[in-house]
């Protein structure tokens, strides 16, 4: 019985709802790091709570990253979300899965965004840049940063990896997902009123469109009629088979991961980029640095030549920007595993089938780890400099489960930013503040003066 057990410190509150109001309050007031960093002064690294309907323990630093995020003993930890996410994604999306579901459907994911499918994006990815450039930033004065990147992230990926393009199809997706967004990390209660109930509604209307798309795509399609290579996302997950030449995903698997990859594959990526330009906006030299490095670039090209993988490759400062701005500013605050025995960390017991909570900004701003945490400098992320030790830097996940979406959006990271930095200076028109509700958001959305160059 839990009693007998060494469980970590810490009251778990009112039953079901514990701590959870508070902590989301924290996070819509830009407080979520102070109010862990609080907790941990008060109980210690290791403690326990209530969090969205269930016993949770609250873990962090590179020892306990190690332990849950990373790997876990064989057979300790699971992934298992909270319910809201669970309901709101659907019960089949990847980060529900484990053991062979979790492999057949992250490897099929993991082929589909492999780096020679991604080279074969660049010159689109740059098409939809321009694009968007071309219709929202040029002939204004004045633009808001936020929106702007999700619909930018979010047609990139409809364009690229669904093959949905422009249009009322794709419009009434992006509605569905902002208010499912909304109810993500909420406490499940599901009365008419609650964000979850919203956001249930807008998940249940987006799985529809989702199917029919799914059966106009397949329902003429032929057996060995097209390469892997020009295959949808969509097409090629329904197309996959098992040993046995079995249809290897089902179709609430598809819908489901579908689901999961357009949230996971717009919602942070357009959160990079709008921190990025805060970023720039805000320390001159490192501006200066990453602008000397695009237009080294650009010089080389003729006007309207698009970008290459190669140039890509050589935007080496840029990223290191972009990876102290994930340190600092993590898009995804945390996760959630399962304990599937009683569990020993750190001299307490975690029983079994609690839940654990990780949140990356307490091992990224620790000044054991990263000295001067709150200072901004991209040479931590320098190969010649001390590297980063190991299980530190969690904001991808890390192990088994770390985002397969890495270089995607690392591409499209970097393939925004030097358009952006070389047809436009900025300006930031008033002072913000970060917020999550529940993803990361500066509170007005970052509005811009913008100056196109000539
Ligand atoms: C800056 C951008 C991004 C950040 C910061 C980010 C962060 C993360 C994090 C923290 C996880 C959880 C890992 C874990 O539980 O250990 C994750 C998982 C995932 N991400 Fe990303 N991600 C980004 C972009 C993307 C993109 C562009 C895609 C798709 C094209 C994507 C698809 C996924 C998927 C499918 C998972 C679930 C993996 C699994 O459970 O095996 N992500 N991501």
């Amino acid at each position: 019985s839990s009693a007998e057990k060494n469980l970590p410190p810490g009251p778990l509150g009112v039953p079901f709802i514990g701590q959870s109001l508070s902590l989301l309050g924290a996070m819509r007031t830009n407080s979520a790091e102070q109010w862990l960093q609080q907790r941990v002064a008060k109980y210690g690294p290791i403690s326990k709570m209530t969090l969205f309907g269930k016993p949770t323990v609250f873990v962090h630093g590179a020892a306990a990253n190690k332990a849950v995020v990373f790997s876990g003993e064989e057979g300790a930890v699971s992934n298992r979300q909270i319910e809201s996410l669970k309901r709101i994604l659907g019960e089949r999306n990847l980060t529900e899965l484990s053991g062979e579901d979790h492999k057949r459907v992250r490897g099929a994911l993991v082929w589909f965004l492999r780096p020679q499918s991604l080279k074969g994006f660049v010159g689109k990815m740059a098409g939809e840049v321009r694009k968007h450039l071309d219709m929202y930033w040029h002939g204004n004065k004045e633009v808001t940063v936020s929106p702007l990147m999700k619909t930018l992230t979010f047609d990139i990926i409809c364009s690229l990896l669904f093959g949905i393009e422009e249009g009322p199809t794709r419009k009434s997706i992006i509605e569905c997902f902002k208010t499912m967004v909304d109810g993500i990390w909420s406490v499940p209660i599901n009365l008419p009123f609650t964000r979850y109930n919203q956001s249930l509604k807008a998940s249940a209307k987006a799985q529809q469109i989702l199917k029919q798309i799914l059966k106009d795509r397949t329902q003429n399609l032929q057996e060995e009629e097209e390469e892997d290579d020009d295959k949808d996302l969509i097409t090629y997950l329904f197309s996959i088979k098992n040993k046995h030449k079995e249809q290897a995903l089902s179709e609430e698997e598809i819908v489901h991961n579908i689901i999961l990859l357009m949230i996971a594959g717009h919602d942070t990526t357009s959160i990079l980029i709008t921190l990025m330009l805060r970023v720039l906006a805000k320390n001159p030299t490192v501006y200066a640095a990453v602008l000397q490095e695009h237009e080294e670039i650009a010089i080389n090209k003729e006007s309207g030549e698009a970008l290459t993988w190669e140039d890509v490759s050589k935007m080496k400062y840029t990223w290191k920007v972009a990876m102290e701005t994930l340190r600092l500013y993590p898009p995804v605050f945390g996760g959630f595993r399962v304990a599937l025995k009683d569990i020993q960390l750190g001299g307490y017991t975690i029983p079994k089938g609690w839940q654990i909570f990780w949140a990356a900004p307490m091992t990224h701003l620790d000044e054991k780890i990263f000295g001067d945490p709150q200072k901004f400098e991209p040479s931590r992320f320098d190969q010649n400099q001390t590297p980063i030790p190991p299980f530190s830097f969690i904001a991808f996940g890390g192990g088994p489960r770390i985002c397969p979406g890495y270089e995607f959006a690392k591409l499209e990271t970097l393939v925004t930013i030097h358009y952006l930095i070389t047809q436009f200076t900025w300006k930031l028109t008033s002072e913000d503040f970060l917020i999550r509700d529940p993803t990361l958001t500066p509170n007005k959305g970052l509005p811009i003066q913008i100056y196109p160059k000539l």
